[in-house]
């Protein structure tokens, strides 16, 4: 298509959420040409997280509507902005929803993956020059997390997409763009688990998977899967945890208790990839006096907050979190992608179910039953 459309117009499929807990619904809509400085993909494969379903539900504060939701995509550009260098049309690229400009004080910092250039805009639903480029029945689309991978076509940033080998499949690729990358970075970057540790993951979906994953390529000794679903014990295990608790059959004795006792004085590293507040309390206090370490991932509900006894912290132990693992998307994705082309990185393996995109409110009904792991949608089936 690029060869005709480039400047021009798009009209294709999307899924818009034009209200809060509503369904998404199946339109056509229209696709801006990218301006300076963006890039328009054709998105071929995308993954649904549960933060799409988070602000699909309404408790995002800074969920805003009708939308185009999805963070998650794979594609090829389709077309490139003014001074667009990064990337070039037909390249296959992964959307980045933490970018990375290389220039503001976040990305200099060497601290962080966080970007500060366009956060700003991308928090309110726009492209960085404050306009949507998506239309639909003469209504403004709003962007989202600067990706928007539930459009057959979507318009980024350039700092928002990296471009990866074309031999990689896509409908692989697709989930480093969130999930995978997110747990196992927050293992291996944000926490650097060391050699022998004790490590336990609350919550064994794709992201606690993903931390599991990461624990074992840093060498963990001890891998504790804590997750309420009895089914992800076997999850846990194929991807390298050396236990299972199931937290609500500890007879009344606490998860942090339990594990405080598995590991001879607590976790040297614990993370949260569930969401759910108490959790991350009981994560936080499960860690080894002096020195453990805490890392949040989970996505919490507007109002929540998390408490503690600050002695927790007096006597030593850490709390953290990350958003993208720590990775920094442009610099490190591409050496994942290779990773996996390699066999270092397992992906395949999350994936339990696939959808066409006009069944994408099946994938997110799927998503919600104990048995899905990722599911994957095929933005060309429509
Ligand atoms: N910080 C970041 O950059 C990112 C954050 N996220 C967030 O990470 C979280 C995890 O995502 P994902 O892996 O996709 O989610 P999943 O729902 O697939 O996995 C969460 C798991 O936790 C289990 N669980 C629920 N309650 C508890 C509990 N009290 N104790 C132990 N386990 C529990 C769930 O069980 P059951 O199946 O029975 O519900 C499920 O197995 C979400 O909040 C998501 O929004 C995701 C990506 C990036
Ligand atoms: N908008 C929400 C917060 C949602 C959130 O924490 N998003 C993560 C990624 S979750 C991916 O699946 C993130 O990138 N956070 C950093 C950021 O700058 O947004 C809220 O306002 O609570
Ligand atoms: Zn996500
Ligand atoms: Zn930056």
């Amino acid at each position: 298509m690029s060869a005709n459309t480039a400047g021009k117009t798009i009209t294709c499929k999307a899924a818009v959420a034009w209200e809060a807990g509503k369904d998404l619904s199946i339109e056509e809509i229209e696709v801006e040409a990218p301006k300076a400085h963006e890039v328009r993909i054709e998105i071929v494969y995308t993954g649904v997280c549960h933060t799409d379903a988070y602000t699909l539900s309404g408790k995002d504060p800074e969920g805003a509507f009708p939308i185009v939701l999805g963070h998650e995509g794979a594609g090829i550009v389709e077309s490139v902005g003014e001074g667009v260098t990064n990337v070039k049309v037909g390249d296959n690229v992964v959307a980045l929803y933490t970018p990375e400009c290389g220039e503001c004080k976040f990305c200099k910092s060497g601290k962080t993956n966080l970007c500060g250039k366009i956060r700003a805009t991308q928090g309110k639903g726009v492209m960085p020059d404050s306009t949507s480029r998506f239309k639909c029945k003469g209504k403004e689309l709003l962007h989202f997390m600067g990706t928007s991978t539930f459009s057959q076509y979507t318009v980024v940033a350039d700092i928002s997409v990296v471009a990866i080998t074309d031999k990689a499949p896509m409908d692989r690729t697709c989930l480093l763009g969130c999930g995978i990358t997110t747990g196992y970075g927050a293992a291996v970057v944000t926490a650097n688990v060391e050699k022998g540790s004790n490590v336990a993951v609350f919550g064994a979906g794709c992201v606690g998977l993903s931390v599991v994953q990461g624990a074992v390529k840093n060498g963990a000794e001890k891998i504790i899967v804590v997750d309420v679903n009895d089914g992800k014990e076997a999850w846990g295990k194929k991807f390298g945890a050396t236990d299972f608790v199931n937290p609500t059959k500890l007879g009344g004795k606490s998860i942090q208790e339990h594990l405080v006792e598995m590991t001879d004085g607590g976790c040297d590293y614990t993370f949260d990839c569930t969401g759910n507040v108490g959790v991350m309390r009981a994560a936080l206090e499960a860690c080894h006096k002096g020195w453990g370490q805490s890392v949040v991932i989970g996505v919490a509900a507007a109002g929540q907050e998390i408490s503690t006894r600050p002695f927790q912290l007096v006597t030593g132990r850490v709390w953290k979190g990350c958003a993208f693992g720590g990775i920094k998307g442009r610099s490190q994705l591409p050496g994942l992608v290779d990773d996996y082309m390699t066999n270092k990185l397992k992906v395949d393996e999350f994936i339990t179910h696939r959808q066409p995109l006009n069944k994408i409110n099946t994938a997110f009904q799927d998503m919600k039953a104990g048995d899905c792991i990722r599911c994957v949608v095929n933005m060309r089936e429509a």
